[in-house]
């Protein structure tokens, strides 16, 4: 009967637990203010260049369509990718969608608003470069993977850089 009773209260907490784990990850991924947002949208898409607005039209459609997709945005410094990059993070956030900002250092991550390494976020292997087929250690019914199931976009700034951290 003891047994019992254990199961029948264990269960729920284990799950609560999860779920509590999962509300935050999901908090920390839109916990955005949104107004704040939704105006830099308004005030900086106006200003984007031809090539930023073909740029920022192309991930806005792959993250609407919903099919997902592979997207590489390589440019000279100082060419505006950080402005949109924002700018996409900008526009999704506020729509209580959750949007990814990680880069491959500690420093380029503090050019996003609530950007972290791809390292601590994506649960990286340390040695993930040596490594022939390196996966992420996150397991599946992780909170962290309820929230990467929910988002809509991952932005990896600095990719290029990740193999030297
Ligand atoms: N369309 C734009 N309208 C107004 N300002 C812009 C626009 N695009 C970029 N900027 C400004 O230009 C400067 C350089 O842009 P940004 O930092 O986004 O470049 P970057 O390509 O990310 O540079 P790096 O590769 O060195 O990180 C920033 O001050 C940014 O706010």
């Amino acid at each position: 009967m003891s047994s019992i009773k254990s199961k029948a209260w264990s269960r729920p907490r284990s799950n609560s637990r999860l779920n509590d784990a999962f509300n935050r990850e999901l908090e920390s991924g839109r916990d955005y203010y949104r107004h704040e947002l939704s105006q830099s949208v308004q005030t900086n898409v106006p200003l984007l260049n031809p090539q930023q607005r073909e740029v920022y039209g192309t991930s806005m459609k792959a993250v609407d369509d919903g099919k997902g997709g592979l997207f590489f945005l390589y440019d000279p410094g100082g060419t505006g990718k950080t402005f949109l990059m924002s700018l996409i993070l900008a526009t999704i956030r506020p729509r209580s969608d959750i949007a990814v900002a990680v880069a491959s250092s500690v420093i380029a991550a503090t050019l996003l608003k609530g950007c972290r390494t791809a390292h601590t976020t994506l649960k990286l292997l340390f040695n993930f470069q040596t490594i022939k087929q390196p996966t992420c250690n996150i397991s599946k019914n992780s909170a962290m993977a309820k929230v990467l199931i929910a988002t809509k976009i991952i932005i990896l700034d600095e990719c290029t850089m990740a193999h030297m951290f």
